[in-house]
């Protein structure tokens, strides 16, 4: 972090976050709570949290939690949290109280950076990111994309996203919608597959419970082993599947016409979709 303005400091020697000032989440459900228990975790003094949320529900970790913004101060980094379909509902009254130096970091799936400079003019940097909810356990992956980032408002973004797993930036904001897909939604598509291993097991005559304790462990372990190993899923599988065994008889399957991949494929687009909708929506 040599050479960054010290407000913008994440970071110091013992790894713990520093925020460079107050750090408002609007809105702290699902995703956004995820990311307060992650960064807790790894961390974050929780004084510099205000959660803002209209139920009042306490935050985890002490944070305080608010039901209108505070009045007394501006944030440093400004988080918002709530459902694309919300926006308009927050816009209003968060706009006056963003100042250019705000970096304004967007979780809202497939609503563009112009959609949101338009609603809030003030904050120089807008830093949309795309996470996911294991973020909770700091092992997320989250894509994030700013037009308008200085590199110091960067790096400090990327810091604080790194602290909850995997980030990247991508340069082209199209390309949001499918980071949303695969990362965003992908946990979805994954505690799918071990509820259909499990089913598949108990289909086949084990009890349920027990099919549903292996199917979790097996999918825990596999993607353990593929976070860690040198080797690709693909030899990773080759590694499993002994020659005239009984696993190439179920890949076969898989691999079928592309079945696993065609189906996974247009599970995908079809999210991706759904996010260009809903970024259709903000530009209204
Ligand atoms: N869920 C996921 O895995 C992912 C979600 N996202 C994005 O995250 C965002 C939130 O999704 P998710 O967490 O699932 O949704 P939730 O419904 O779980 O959370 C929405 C939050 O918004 C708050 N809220 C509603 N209205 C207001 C308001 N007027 N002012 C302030 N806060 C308000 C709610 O408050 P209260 O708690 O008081 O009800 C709640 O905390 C969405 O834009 C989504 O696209 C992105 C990636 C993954
Ligand atoms: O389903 C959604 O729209 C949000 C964004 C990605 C995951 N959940």
């Amino acid at each position: 972090m040599a050479g960054l303005p010290r407000r913008y400091a994440l970071r110091n020697d013992d790894g713990m976050i520093h925020l460079p000032g107050p750090f408002w989440m609007i809105g702290c459900g699902n995703m956004a709570g995820a990311m307060l228990e992650g960064w807790l975790a790894a961390g974050l003094d929780p004084d510099r949290v205000t959660v803002i949320r209209p139920s009042g529900t306490p935050a985890p970790g002490g944070v305080r939690t608010l039901t209108a913004l505070p009045a007394d101060e501006t944030p440093a980094i400004a988080m918002l949290g709530v459902k694309p379909q919300k926006l308009d509902d927050v816009a209003p009254s968060l706009a006056p109280a963003l100042a250019p130096e705000t970096i304004l970091v967007s979780i809202l799936a497939g609503v563009e950076t112009a959609s949101l400079r338009a609603r809030f003019a003030a904050p120089r940097t807008i830093v949309r990111a795309m996470p996911n909810t294991p973020v909770a356990l700091r092992k997320g992956a989250t894509g994030l994309f700013s037009d308008s980032a200085h590199p110091a408002a960067r790096e400090a973004v990327g810091a604080l996203m790194t602290a909850l797993g995997h980030a990247e930036w991508v340069e082209d904001e199209d390309l949001l919608h499918v980071v949303g897909a695969l990362c965003g939604s992908g946990p979805a598509f994954v505690f799918r597959f071990i509820d259909a291993i499990a089913a598949a097991g108990a289909a086949l005559g084990l009890p349920p419970e027990q099919a549903a304790r292996l199917a979790l462990a097996t999918v825990d372990g596999a993607g353990s082993l593929a976070g860690s190993s040198p080797e690709t899923p693909h030899e990773l599988a080759v590694r499993v599947t002994s020659p005239g065994g009984m696993t190439a008889k179920g890949l076969d399957i898989l691999d079928d016409d592309a079945a696993l991949a065609d189906l996974v494929r247009r599970t995908l687009e079809a999210a991706v979709d759904r996010s260009r909708e809903m970024g259709a929506a903000a530009r209204r």
